[in-house]
């Protein structure tokens, strides 16, 4: 156990030494590239936290300024390179002649102190300021092709407004369209490294943009520039994938190491969070790579499963692909239950990423409690359900937040009338806009229902199509917004023909449409095979939307099935969970929330109104992920 000590009634953890203390040069041939830290270059970092908390300036302007030599920030900067020119490391050295040494411990204490406000009232937002270093194949508005990305391009922005200091590390891809200049303000930082991998050394670089207080930073290789989406195009998956994400796993350990942002860099003592399979390898280059040789022994990592469907499998001959040491092996190493192999001499033997990521990561999370109960069964836990179970100590669920700025029915550009709880005669409106673009009769009075989402396994999609033509018998509208299996999305145009006067099916994946169907419908469906959290049903709620799921995972959790006798009469609810998964089940859970709708104004409108009021914010899940952060660095860390 890390010892830990109260400091100004707040806890933090107390390691013996700055990391950086320990750390002026680092056995360089042993990591592949060189990299540097002075002592001076740990006091400059505190002037720039100071000036950030305090808010008296904008410290943040990148490296260029530092490059510059902006002497108000008391920093130059020396940029390492090795023969070929390429900068390999950094080294950051005060200006102001102040050789006084604090450390990072400090740094969380002085930040503490300069929140309690001038009647001593506690403004503190966080109990311990952290680096925290998010990994994510996908951040929303740069790439987002679901939920991940949604989670990823909003978390970090409220968990740096609580006073960590928070990067997020994904690809640069470039789609050959104009979308590509998403990318515009993210500035090249000239730094480019070479990892070793896949039998040689790769060069990635690093872009940054530093917007609403985070720093994002863009790993930049070919590999990442082709037309489609951020895992593949029209012809599937692509066939690199592997090569792909394992570049930015390693590109994700070096940044904090090499990349001095706004003027430093965030150093060893950070706390990473590997979302997905994506970023699975980033725990186990933690635990195999660096901590062997003393490097990132004082982080930590996270992993954040928001689907586990997804693994990242692979030959076993693929291991070598990886770069990590050969003993290593193990901690992959997955073996296909004899009925998935696929011929008589298969043995089954694969590697798997995210095995890898839950063996070595040091806490494991997932999106809802629900989700984190289910991944230990064999329903739900797609083969590694026995290895999340024996680390049940370390595994926990948290419910999403969303982003409540841009999911707001008050304000939405995106809509055709503005509502809210006290007023909801705007919602209507949006709902006859919405017929009306669609091309569906203006009928007020219809139950419209809609559904969004990828049209794959996961979400249902199948049962949906067993149920639309005994649902197109009653006197309903149905909408469905999506893309994936070109089977369904083949459907949906063909169903759309044969009820011209009921159903639309929109293909494609379209954000502004997806606004429009949350406001202007009356009910969303969901009923998804499994649900780590589920952001719909949420951004449905907020609209006055009334969600119709199946009873499972994150949608168990958060839509409560509505009872008009409870209350003293008044009912209580926000939707309606069905279960078994069956076409019969999830009728009559339709069926009765249209009725509700039809014949119970009164009950409909609570419905509405108790899902409208729910608290949605990151920051309700901001603080449950703080307490997960804590007892990350209370434990110590996974050394293999
Ligand atoms: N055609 C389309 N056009 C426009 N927008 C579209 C769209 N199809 C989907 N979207 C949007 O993509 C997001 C999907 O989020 P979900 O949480 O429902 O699912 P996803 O399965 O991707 O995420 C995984 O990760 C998230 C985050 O943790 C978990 O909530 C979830 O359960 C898990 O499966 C929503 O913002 C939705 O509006």
């Amino acid at each position: 156990m890390q010892s830990l000590r109260i400091t100004q009634g707040r806890l933090c953890p107390s390691s013996p030494k700055s990391v950086n203390t320990h750390l002026s040069f680092l056995p360089i041939a042993q990591l592949g590239f060189a990299y540097l830290f002075g002592e001076r270059c740990k006091k400059a970092s505190l002037t720039l936290v100071r000036t950030e908390v305090g808010g008296l300036g904008n410290s943040r302007d990148g490296l260029s300024e530092v490059q510059n030599g902006n002497e108000e920030k008391g920093l130059i900067l020396g940029a390492e390179r090795d023969e070929t020119g390429s900068v390999i490391g950094f080294n950051l050295i005060s200006q102001s002649g102040d050789d006084g040494i604090e450390s990072p411990d400090d740094v969380a204490i002085d930040m503490a102190e300069e929140t309690v406000d001038a009647e001593g009232r506690e403004k503190a937002q966080t109990r311990v300021n952290l680096n925290i270093v998010f990994v994510t194949a996908e951040a929303a508005p740069y790439s987002k092709t679901g939920g991940l990305g949604d989670v990823c391009g909003s978390l970090p922005i409220v968990l740096a407004a609580r006073g960590h200091r928070v990067m997020v590390v994904s690809p640069r891809y470039l789609h050959s369209c104009p979308e590509d200049k998403i990318f515009d303000n993210a500035l090249d930082l000239d730094c480019h490294i070479k990892v070793q991998c896949f039998g040689g050394a790769q060069e990635v670089s690093f872009f940054h943009e530093y917007r609403e207080g985070v720093d994002w930073v863009f790993v930049d290789n070919p590999s990442y520039h082709r037309p489609g989406n951020p895992y593949g195009d029209s012809h599937g998956a692509f066939g690199d994938n592997q090569f792909r994400f394992t570049l930015l796993c390693h590109a994700a350990c070096e940044a904090p190491l090499v990349l001095p942002l706004g003027g430093y860099n965030y150093g060893e003592k950070c706390l990473f969070l590997a979302n997905d399979w994506h970023a699975g390898l980033v725990p186990v280059l933690l635990a195999a790579k660096y901590r062997p040789h003393g490097v990132y022994k004082d982080a930590r990592s996270l992993l954040v499963i928001h689907n586990l469907a997804h693994q990242g499998v692979e030959p076993a001959v693929k291991y070598k692909n990886f770069g990590l040491p050969p003993e290593w092996y193990g901690a992959l190493e997955w073996v296909f239950p004899t009925w998935a192999r696929t011929h008589a001499l298969d043995t089954g033997e694969a590697v798997n990423v995210l095995k890898g990521a839950i063996v070595t990561a040091d806490r494991i999370l997932t999106v809802s409690k629900g989700y984190s109960w289910e991944i230990t069964t064999v329903e739900g836990g797609y083969g590694l359900h026995e290895l999340l179970s024996s680390r049940r100590s370390v595994l926990d669920g948290i419910i999403n937040g969303i982003d409540v700025s841009e999911w707001d029915p008050s304000s939405d550009e995106h809509i055709a009338d503005h509502y809210s709880v006290d007023d909801l005669s705007g919602k209507v409106q949006c709902k006859i806009a919405l017929q009306k673009e669609l091309g569906l009769p203006m009928r007020p009075d219809c139950p419209l229902i809609g559904f969004i989402g990828r049209l794959d396994y996961q979400k249902g999609i199948d049962l949906i199509r067993w149920a639309v033509p005994d649902l197109m018998e009653d006197d309903v509208q149905f909408v469905m917004l999506g893309s994936g299996d070109p089977l369904y999305e083949e459907w949906m145009r063909a169903t759309e023909s044969t009820y011209r006067d009921k159903f639309r099916g929109w293909v494609g994946f379209n954000v502004p449409i997806s606004h429009r169907i949350t406001a202007g419908c009356d009910i969303l469906l969901m009923p998804s095979r499994f649900e780590p959290c589920g952001l719909n049903q949420l951004y449905a709620m907020r609209y006055g939307t009334v969600p119709v799921v199946h009873c499972t995972g994150g949608l168990r959790d958060t839509v409560q099935t509505f009872n008009p006798y409870a209350e003293e009469g008044f009912g209580e609810g926000t939707g309606w969970t069905f279960s078994p998964l069956s076409k019969e089940s999830m009728l009559a859970a339709l069926r009765l929330a249209v009725k509700t709708y039809r014949d119970h104004k009164l009950s409909w409108e609570g419905i509405m109104k108790r899902g409208m009021e729910r608290d949605y914010t990151w920051e309700n899940a901001a603080i449950q992920y703080e307490e997960v952060f804590e007892w990350a660095f209370i434990d110590q860390p996974y050394v293999g």
